[in-house]
């Protein structure tokens, strides 16, 4: 019999990008809800504990009762895309290519928590470098991002899509989190394995999916004799043996006059760049995504198969 699945806020944003992404598949029977019962709560709760995985694509709180509403059944497994237990230990991270060993633990895991869209950008980045021994203690990280608008959800993408709405966006690109207490903050920090919380500043550009996050390094704070090279080179070898996180050839990246925020639009991959001048004293590490893709929903569909397949 086909596992079954449900998608919790099947009807959001996330949860209809993970149904186009399982439409036609015949391994997996999909469990749904009818829109107009997307809120009603028996019925959700019947649905949840009927699936041997729940994807939650809810609201925070929303999550949380999603999962109280399954803890004493433990033949349903959660993947979680919201921000509520990505940094709960007893959760496995949701970041496949994180660490070698990262894929096996989502595979067991009872619960697996999506990483978000722009940590997934960071993390990449800073991770390996930590690792490596390359970004040392104390470090102050930067994180600057651009996101499409489909990562603020419904919501956001009425507030940019439609003029009459009462709170519309008219902006082409704005900041937010301007009094730099993100939600992400903490995921990035932990995942990351910093001892000291970046400043992260995020933006949103007038396109509807894609993402670029820069972490701009100075050389000589970092260990000693880390090169724009040293730095491609832990990537890449951070990184080898798998084909969804991608380190751009220094060739490549130096010949590029600028990198375009929706050229992974609709894809579940994630190039990372070291850009810089051979011999600088400077790096700018670059993570070019689409924040619904690996940002959110390829990412939930891979770790679904990752689950599946253990
Ligand atoms: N968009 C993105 O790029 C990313 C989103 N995420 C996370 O994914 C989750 C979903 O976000 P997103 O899809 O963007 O949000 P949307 O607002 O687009 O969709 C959320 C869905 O959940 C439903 N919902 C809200 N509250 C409840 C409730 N109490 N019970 C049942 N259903 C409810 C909403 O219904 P209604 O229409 O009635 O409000 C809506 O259908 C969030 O936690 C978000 O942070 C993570 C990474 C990236
Ligand atoms: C553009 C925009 O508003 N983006 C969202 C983050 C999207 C995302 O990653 O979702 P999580 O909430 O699950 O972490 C924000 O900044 O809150």
């Amino acid at each position: 019999m086909a596992p079954k699945i449900f998608i919790d806020g099947e009807h959001g944003t996330t949860g209809l990008q993970i149904r186009t992404r399982m439409a036609g598949r015949r391994d997996v029977e999909l469990l749904s809800i009818p829109e107009a019962e997307r809120r009603n709560a028996a019925m959700r709760e019947d649905m949840l504990n009927g699936a041997d995985i729940a994807i939650l694509c809810l609201p925070d709180d929303a999550s949380k009762e999603a999962v109280q509403m399954v803890s004493a059944n433990n033949n349903v497994r959660v993947i979680d895309t919201s921000t509520a237990f990505r940094v709960n230990p007893s959760w496995a991270y949701g970041f496949a290519e994180m660490d070698k060993e990262q894929a096996e633990k989502i595979a067991s895991a009872r619960f697996v928590s999506n990483p978000g869209c722009y940590p997934t950008g960071a993390i990449g980045l800073i991770r390996p470098l930590r690792a490596a021994g390359i970004l040392p203690d104390g470090y102050p990280v930067a994180v600057n991002a651009v996101s499409g608008y489909t990562g603020g959800g419904k919501q956001m993408i009425a507030q940019m899509e439609n003029p009459d709405h009462p709170d519309a966006i008219t902006a082409p690109h704005f900041l937010y989190g301007l009094p730099l207490t993100h939600k992400h903050v903490p995921e990035m920090t932990v995942h990351g394995l910093l001892d000291r919380a970046p400043i992260f500043s995020p933006s949103v550009g007038k396109f509807a999916q894609g993402m670029i996050v820069q972490v701009p390094l100075h050389l000589d704070h970092l260990a000693e004799g880390a090169t724009m090279e040293s730095i491609h080179a832990a990537l890449v070898a951070h990184y080898a043996g798998q084909d969804i996180v991608t380190v751009v050839p220094l060739a490549e990246s130096k010949a590029l006059p600028r990198v375009n925020a929706v050229e992974l639009e609709g894809k579940d991959t994630m190039k990372l760049f070291v850009f810089g001048t051979p011999g600088g004293s400077q790096v700018n590490l670059v993570a070019l995504l689409d924040n619904l893709g690996k940002g959110a929903s390829g990412a939930a569909v891979q770790n679904m198969d990752l689950m599946l397949a253990s």
